[in-house]
């Protein structure tokens, strides 16, 4: 199979022996300002051996992977280089306290970064954890424009825990119709949908059509063709190299546009130790489900047969899968990694197996001594999550308003008193009692709005999402939904419609903090959160394709208390206007 040539993978051991020194270094400077220099441009790549545009950063995709330490300003100076439409970075998990224009938001945070434009991103790293940053503007995401971001413990800090070294995985999906292609699909009428991706992709990696695995015995005729490639390919597989009886820190995220995922690698089980930047109490599994928007840490143990290499493997959940695993090698060095291993790749439990998702979820808790919720909440905002209609087209809505975001951003427009800006008209906060969650809208006529959740500075925030039935009968799909400015606490999850009585099963020791969950088919999530960041937040579902037929919701809160505005971010609609009056002296 030829998956490394042997002096790229002495120079690979080399670099593995590095990395495992590395974590024993002691750093004698605090902490700094990172300044990165980034371009976004279309480049032709073949992420899944098949070539297509993609949108890279400085020429590379994923884009470049950002290394910072607790307490560091990370600086991002932004050219855009798309010929012909904008673009804005998000920071996902990074929380903007004090910056909440960086947050990345096209229509929310800022206005979108035309072509040739300079946007500096300057933003503090407060919470050590496994990140990543992505394109928010319709479906950039989709297009390839993300990476990973790490952020490491303060110096002379240590982690709660031991690790000899480190590998990095981030996940997407792949599809080979252009994302405008998928975009006005969605807008026609009829819908057309998106389908299911051509392939997932293992830090930018993946392969259409062949198979990494082909080769043990029972592969049938309708099975692909074993790959043909040298290990310099765009898709060929990045193989993890691991010494030996060491323990190594899996970082993993998920920036799927909409699969979410299920992982697992042969042989070894995992430590479950990070979630979303936050530490959780230890826990094994032989598998994981990670959503798109999420973040795991886990913890490895090299203590295998040292004379094997291992397959590790992801495959679809949730959704029926017509999309093959992607896979790399666990590769046990000094052996090469082109010795296949022995056993097959594990295979991805049943789609719909959903008691599988829900026990593992359910085993996250917060590591002792973490922060815990307020035992009150002061606002309880329900909010119901259905397809429907408008006028023919597909949309998705909250409380039967489908997202529309308006030309001006809200952070701008909130913090000026732009009242013309958006819908002054309050969200529902509930939806009526007679809706039945187990069958298709009985009215799905929806409308648009852009209205926003304004929560009192300080308050404590009780969300219950709401899943429903779908357009179609008997359907009900996962939503991983993803807060900004904020973590929340996963108060608990359950079956059918949320009521009061369920309020006592709320887990207030010891749940567990989280940027994304997920809502499970027919089902509801509880999040608890305290309105204490000044700005205005999305807060949505991470499915990109959900998120732009109208999956979200806004929040502001405290937008008095934010600093002054830079006035490249409000360079645009009515802020645009409101500069030119000479306001922003
Ligand atoms: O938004 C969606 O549309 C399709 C389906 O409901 C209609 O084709 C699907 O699976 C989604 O998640």
């Amino acid at each position: 199979m030829g998956l490394m040539a042997n002096q790229e993978q002495r120079k690979l051991m080399v670099s593995v022996l590095y990395l495992v020194s590395v974590s024993t270094i002691q750093y004698s400077f605090g902490s700094q300002e990172r300044h990165f220099k980034w371009e976004v441009a279309y480049t032709l790549w073949a992420p899944d051996c098949v070539e297509h545009s993609v949108m890279a950063i400085n020429g590379q995709f994923p884009g470049p992977t950002i290394r910072a330490r607790l307490g560091d300003i990370v600086v991002i100076q932004l050219t855009n280089k798309l010929p012909t439409e904008g673009v804005v970075i998000h920071w996902h998990g990074i929380r903007q306290f004090g910056t909440p224009w960086a947050d990345g938001t096209a229509s929310i945070s800022q206005c979108a970064i035309n072509p040739e434009e300079t946007f500096v991103y300057r933003f503090k790293v407060d919470k050590a954890g496994t990140y990543f940053y992505h394109g928010h503007y319709g479906m950039q995401r989709s297009a390839g424009l993300y990476g990973s971001l790490i952020v490491d413990v303060a110096e002379g800090e240590k982690e709660p825990f031991h690790y000899d070294g480190e590998l990095n995985l981030l996940f997407s999906d792949w599809w080979h119709k252009s994302v405008n292609e998928q975009e006005i699909g969605l807008s026609s009428k009829p819908m057309r949908w998106i389908g299911e991706p051509q392939s997932l992709l293992i830090n930018g990696r993946g392969q259409y059509n062949c198979s990494l695995a082909a080769g043990y015995g029972n592969s049938s005729s309708t099975s692909p063709p074993e790959c043909k490639f040298q290990g310099n390919k765009q898709c060929a597989p990045q193989v993890l190299h691991v010494l030996p009886r060491k323990t190594y820190r899996l970082r993993i995220a998920s920036t799927t546009a909409l699969s979410s995922l299920n992982l697992a690698i042969g042989n070894h089980k995992m430590v479950v130790v990070e979630a979303d930047g936050n530490y959780v109490e230890p826990f094994a599994v032989p598998d994981l489900d990670i959503y798109s928007g999420e973040s795991y840490s886990v913890l490895i143990t090299t203590d295998q047969n040292p004379n094997e290499n291992y397959w590790l493997s992801i495959g679809v959940r949730g959704r029926e899968p017509k999309t093959s695993h992607a896979l790399t090698i666990f590769n046990y060095l000094p052996i090469s990694a082109s010795k296949l291993p022995t056993s097959p790749p594990l295979i991805t439990p049943e789609w719909n197996d959903y008691a599988h998702s829900k026990s593992f979820i359910k085993k996250l808790l917060a590591l002792m001594g973490s922060p815990k919720p307020p035992t009150n909440y002061h606002r309880r905002i329900v909010l119901l999550n259905t397809q429907n209609k408008i006028n023919g087209y597909t949309k998705w809505a909250i409380n039967n308003v489908s997202l529309a975001l308006p030309p001006t951003p809200y952070l701008g427009s909130i913090k000026h008193g732009l009242k013309h800006a958006f819908s002054q008209r309050k969200p529902p906060e509930n939806f009526p009692n007679n809706y039945n969650l187990m069958k298709p809208p009985t009215n799905p006529n929806t409308t648009t709005g852009n209205g926003v959740y304004i929560l009192s500075f300080g308050i404590t925030i009780d969300v219950i999402l709401q899943n429903a039935n779908t357009l179609n009968e008997n359907v009900s799909e996962i939503h991983p939904w993803h807060l900004h400015g904020h973590d929340f606490w996963v108060l608990g999850y359950g079956e059918g419609r949320f009521s009061q009585k369920d309020v006592k099963k709320f887990n207030l020791k010891n749940p567990p903090l989280r940027n994304t969950a997920v809502i499970f088919p027919y089902g509801w999530t509880a999040l608890r959160f305290v309105a204490d960041n000044p700005g205005v937040w999305a807060f949505h579902c991470h499915i990109e394709p959900h998120l732009h037929m109208g999956m979200g919701v806004v929040f502001a809160e405290g937008v008095r208390r934010v600093p002054k505005i830079p006035a490249e971010a409000l360079a645009c609609g009515l802020t645009a206007k409101w500069l030119m009056r000479g306001n922003h002296t």
